[in-house]
This record gives C-alpha cells, sequence and structure tokens, in this order.
C-alpha cells in the first residue's frame, strides 16, 4: 500500500469535518490512503474578538507554514478564510463542489429576520453582516460574538440571544441545519466571497499530489470563487471588510457557460453602500470581477471601507 498523504487540519469540530470530507473522497477516487494531522492556529488560540485580530488569514498561517515545511502534504481550507495574496511555493489544487454560500438565521421561536420584534439582540462579529443587517432598517441590536459554531448557536438556545447570523455551508457540513429558521435572501445579506467552498491547498512543485487533487476539482465552482475573490483583491480588502460577492453560473446561449457576479460595499453602521452586478463569460471570471470592483470603487466603495476600519 502506498503510504499516507498527511492532512493538515485546524482541530475545530468545523475543520475536522470538512478535512475528514476531502480525505475521504480523495481516498474513494484514488485508493491512496490519507491521514489527518492537526495544527493550532493563532485564530483557534487567541480569544479576542475576530476583527480585532488584525491581518488576514489568522486561521491559515500555521497549515501554510506545515506544508511549506514538509511537515503535511495537503490543506483544506474554509476558501473564504483565504487571504487574496498569494502564498509562495503554495496552489489551491482542488476547488471541491461548493456548498450553498448563503447565510442563514438562527432565532428562538422559529422566527425570521422580518419577525423579530425591534431591539431583538442579534449575534454576528463579521463586519459584512452587521453593516448589512443595520442597513436593513429594523432596529436591530448588533451583538459582537465569535467562537465556534456550537458556541454561537449555544447564545440562541440559552436565551442570551435573540438569534444569530451563520454561514449555511458550515451548519450543512456538521449536519445542524435543522436549526435554521430561515435562508437569507441574497437581496438582503450577499455572503461573502467565496463562502462555502474549500480550498484544498498543496506545494506547487509537489506534482504528485497536485494530479491527485485534480480529480477533486470542480471547475464551476472554481469559476465562482475565482470571480468573488477577484472583487475582494482588487478592493484591496481582506477577510473582515464590510464586503459581499455572489456568483452563479447559468448556460448562455451560445452554449458556454455564463457567470453571473453581484457585489456590495456597505459602511458599518448602515447608514450607505453601493452594489452592483455584471453578467459575462465564465472563462473571463477574474476580469469580471475586477470590472465590477472597478465599478464599486468608482462609486465610492474606497470611502466606505475606509469609514468601517
Ligand atoms: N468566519 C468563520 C467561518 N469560516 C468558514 C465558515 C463556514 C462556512 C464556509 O465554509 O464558508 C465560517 C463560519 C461562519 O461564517 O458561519
Amino acid at each position: 500500500m502506498e503510504s499516507p498523504l498527511r492532512l493538515g487540519t485546524r482541530a475545530s469540530q468545523l475543520a475536522l469535518t470538512q478535512s475528514q470530507h476531502v480525505a475521504d473522497a480523495l481516498t474513494a477516487a484514488t485508493g491512496v490512503p490519507v491521514e489527518l494531522v492537526h495544527i493550532s492556529t493563532y485564530g483557534d488560540r487567541s480569544t479576542e474578538a475576530i476583527n480585532q485580530l488584525g491581518g488576514t488569514g489568522v486561521f491559515v498561517t500555521a497549515l501554510r507554514d506545515a506544508l511549506q515545511q514538509g511537515t503535511v502534504d495537503l490543506a483544506v481550507h474554509s476558501f473564504k478564510d483565504l487571504p487574496t495574496s498569494p502564498s509562495p511555493g503554495l496552489t489551491v489544487a482542488a476547488v471541491p463542489p461548493r456548498q450553498d454560500p448563503r447565510d442563514v438565521l438562527v432565532a428562538r421561536d422559529g422566527l425570521s429576520l422580518g419577525e423579530l420584534p425591534a431591539g431583538s439582540r442579534i449575534g454576528t462579529g463579521a463586519p459584512r453582516r452587521v453593516a448589512q443587517l443595520r442597513a436593513l432598517g429594523l432596529g436591530l441590536e448588533i451583538v459582537p460574538i465569535r467562537g465556534n459554531v456550537d458556541t454561537r448557536m449555544g447564545r440562541v438556545t440559552s436565551g442570551d440571544l435573540d438569534a444569530v447570523v451563520l454561514a449555511r455551508a458550515g451548519l450543512a457540513r456538521l449536519d445542524r441545519l435543522s436549526a435554521v429558521t430561515e435562508v437569507l435572501d441574497p437581496i438582503q445579506v450577499l455572503p461573502a466571497p467565496a463562502q462555502g467552498a474549500l480550498a484544498v491547498e498543496c506545494r506547487a512543485d509537489d506534482t504528485r499530489v497536485r494530479e491527485l487533487l485534480a480529480v477533486l476539482d470542480d471547475p464551476a465552482a472554481r469559476a465562482c470563487v475565482a470571480a468573488e475573490r477577484a472583487v475582494l483583491a482588487a478592493l484591496e480588502a481582506g477577510c473582515s471588510a464590510p464586503v459581499a460577492a455572489h456568483a452563479e453560473l447559468a448556460e448562455g446561449e451560445d452554449g458556454a457557460a455564463e457567470l453571473y457576479l453581484r457585489a456590495s460595499v456597505t459602511a458599518l453602521d448602515g447608514s450607505d453602500g453601493v452594489r452592483s452586478s455584471i453578467t459575462g463569460p465564465a472563462a473571463a471570471a477574474e476580469s469580471l470581477g475586477r470590472e465590477l470592483a472597478a465599478e464599486l470603487l468608482d462609486r465610492g466603495a474606497a470611502a466606505l471601507m475606509a469609514a468601517s476600519r
């Protein structure tokens, strides 16, 4: 039998679940065994609010170090946690089929956003969610929270909060979708760039692992994520900026894949925002993202982001 591939993973329940999922899919497709190696990251150890941690990539640096040093052969990241700047010597060798990227509400008594009375306490730490929730003008009180999915949902069960907003994908992977009381329409709350997608990273010069991982790659998911992350990169924004982007693929009239991309930048206090959309060939995903970002910048996105820091 071949020697097992070493997959570096954070030890959170979500990270372990999605890492095991990728390990199983890889073994099923290639016959190569994969073992999980737990790695602790700064983002896991720190108890500071996520937007106070400073810098991007608090969850990924230790995993990337382990890859670069050869301690592990591959790493699975939540794609939305990956900084847009490339990491020297590493490559995203697979973007597996993506989960539904939308945000969801987990509220007391089965309530939806519109049913929550003014003054309700909603927990979220992500500036993108804070800004978009405030922009709805529902009079909600936003309470900064962080911690793993169970910790956050526990704040509703305990009665401390009326609701929390989470990524549907995380709940789907943890088999906790039954707690969802509303899937938020992207017209109200547009998801984070790359939300719901995974990135499987390895060393760029590791031809064997790259070829093995290629079987897990989903070109449609890769194109959508490329477009969304191109928006983020062109705005020079990090994962803690109030920036949202969401791409969908459809078959165009000529039979080629067409990409429909939406993006928004919202002031943290919800008082102002810009949003726009663009359609074009999926093969030009990244240039569509840059073009959309340029339009948002023309319309004042930079000032909105600066005011949100
Ligand atoms: N910011 C933390 C984070 N990073 C990835 C996910 C899970 C969803 C995904 O894969 O996009 C979450 C939790 C959340 O936002 O609710």
